[in-house]
């Protein structure tokens, strides 16, 4: 009898295992089942032709930009054949090079406002921000090991602490977990966040500037099939496609239909999973049941958590699925009119640390911002115009992206999700052009354009002993399903698209091969 795998989940992660298992078995009948009746998770890109205009500008709701160092998406790219549609950002750009904090003015006087972060020796003698970094990097250097005895994990505010002291924890470590997880780093596990940080530290003596100077060992290289991809991205600081990240999303589903080897069921929601006779069940809320004689599970983990039977979830490392909690983002898209250097300066964009006094525990109907990312900067050339112009001083419009949301309370959604309904601006719309005109040091124009993408539940917060958690889950799936079940995705591995390829591949590689 021929092999049968169901992949459960559509996301990139399991469009990603459905792809690397259906060329490891080509022989092998694979069902992918997607609760929704779009495949690719929360990456969505929109290509919006603005009101009035020739023109069109590509919005994003999810992730927007990915890093050249994930070789998993490079092979992609070259496997689907995907290289035409690169877009790259260089190092030498100013997207790539100034970055920016908003420090609020509860900060006080002397380091609040929109400060650019210290690249080199000089630029750091001019900014406010050196207080701060300065004597962070330089006690880190000469502090002795003060990891506690038998600390096996902590969260990413608590070792910036211990490490380079409680300024430099709150302001930039908050900021960062904010654009990279839209969490608390009070709440967030070093470990799972920032791998590479804790290792460095166990290297360096405790100390992980000495940890990343010293000589390491490399990791062992795998061999991936990048083609000439890798040369392409030489000099390149982050990257997307002409029309967005969904291009890759697009692509492997283009593929998996084409290849005819994948069946993919949408709008199939997996309502239950046990274990038959060294088979796993799988029954779908319309009655449908599978019998494969494997799956792997890229579903969020508390879906899983609640499809297994009773007898299973009653077995303790199975509630590890339900540990961590998750950030919701509302992705605030806005297109201003005129060219990026009449409404901010030249960079990435910035984020903004969570108030001294911290987080407030109700919503006071403010979306509070995390972070803006200046996309025409970076993406700008994915936009059309009649003149053909883009570019920081020349590009016709603006298109730029507000973060709201993560630890904060989210304030009521309007009624109206985007402008091109055109009944007013909501209160909600103006709340954030103030506050962004406050960060900008500026009066900003009308928008041409504007739209919210709440994005609930998009993000797990990975607490402090979740790799601990996730290798006792992996030994109970080991010994109840013996291989038959894998649990992969954003709760399990890490939350970059670089992750969930990644986990897609490895999945498909440890799959069992009986
Ligand atoms: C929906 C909002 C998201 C926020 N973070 C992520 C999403 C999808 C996920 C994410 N963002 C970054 C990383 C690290 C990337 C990597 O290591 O390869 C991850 C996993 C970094 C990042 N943050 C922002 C941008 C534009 C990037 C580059 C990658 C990307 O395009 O997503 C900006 C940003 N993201 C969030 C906030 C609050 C924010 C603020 C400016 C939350």
């Amino acid at each position: 009898m021929s092999r049968h795998i169901a992949v459960l989940g559509g996301g990139l992660t399991g469009l990603s295992s459905a792809f690397h298992l259906s060329r490891r078995f080509p022989k092998a009948r694979v069902t992918l089942i997607e609760r929704q009746k779009q495949l690719g998770g929360w990456v969505r890109s929109e290509r919006i032709k603005l009101p009035g205009k020739d023109a069109s500008v590509v919005l994003e709701a999810g992730p927007r930009t990915l890093r050249p160092n994930a070789n998993s998406v490079l092979e992609l790219i070259n496997l689907l054949g995907l290289k035409d549609q690169v877009l790259t950002v260089p190092k030498s750009s100013e997207a790539a090079k100034s970055r920016y904090l908003y420090v609020p003015p509860a900060y006080g006087d002397s380091i609040s406002g929109l400060q650019r972060i210290p690249t080199s020796i000089l630029s750091a003698l001019r900014s406010p921000l050196t207080r701060i970094l300065g004597p962070a990097v330089l006690q880190e250097v000469f502090k002795f090991n003060n990891k506690p005895d038998g600390l096996k994990d902590e969260s990413v505010d608590a070792f910036l602490r211990r490490r380079f002291g409680d300024d430099f924890a709150q302001v930039f470590g908050s900021a960062l977990i904010h654009g990279i997880y839209a969490a608390d780093s009070r709440k967030i596990g070093i470990r799972s966040a920032f791998p590479g940080m804790w290792d460095a530290a166990e290297h360096g003596w405790g100390s992980l500037i000495r940890g990343e100077l010293m000589p390491g060992q490399k990791p062992a290289q795998q061999d991936y099939e990048t083609g000439d991809i890798v040369q392409l991205m030489s000099g390149v600081s982050v990257y997307s496609f002409k029309d967005g990240l969904q291009v890759l999303t697009n692509a492997l589903e283009k593929h998996l239909v084409k290849q005819g080897k994948v069946e993919i069921l949408r709008g199939a929601t997996v309502s239950s999973i046990d274990i038959q006779s060294a088979k796993v069940e799988v029954n779908l809320e319309d009655g449908t049941s599978l019998l494969p004689s494997h799956v792997t599970s890229a579903l969020p983990t508390h879906l899983l958590y609640r499809a297994l039977s009773p007898s299973l979830r009653s077995l303790k490392p199975f509630d590890h699925m339900l540990a961590n909690p998750t950030s919701s983002v509302h992705v605030v898209n806005i297109v201003f009119p005129g060219p990026p250097s009449t409404i901010h300066p030249a960079g990435f964009g910035y984020l903004i640390p969570r108030p001294p006094q911290g987080y407030p525990s109700t919503s006071d109907e403010v979306p509070s911002i995390l972070g803006t990312v200046f996309d025409a900067c970076s993406l700008g050339a994915q936009d059309t115009t009649s003149s053909g112009k883009f570019g920081y001083t020349d590009a016709e419009f603006t298109k730029l992206t507000v973060m709201v949301g993560g630890p904060y309370p989210l304030p009521k959604l309007p009624s109206q999700l985007s402008s091109e309904n055109d009944t007013g601006t909501p209160g909600y719309i103006q709340n954030i052009l103030k506050q962004l005109s406050t960060h900008l040091s500026r009066t900003l124009p009308a928008p041409i354009y504007w739209r919210i993408q709440p994005n609930e539940d998009c993000i797990p917060t990975l607490l402090p002993g979740h790799g601990e958690r996730m290798m006792e889950l992996r030994s109970m799936l080991a010994e109840k399903f013996g291989g038959r079940l894998q649990v992969v995705g954003a709760g399990v591995g890490g939350v970059s698209v670089g992750d969930c390829v990644e986990a897609g591949r490895k999945a498909a590689l440890e799959a069992p091969s009986d």
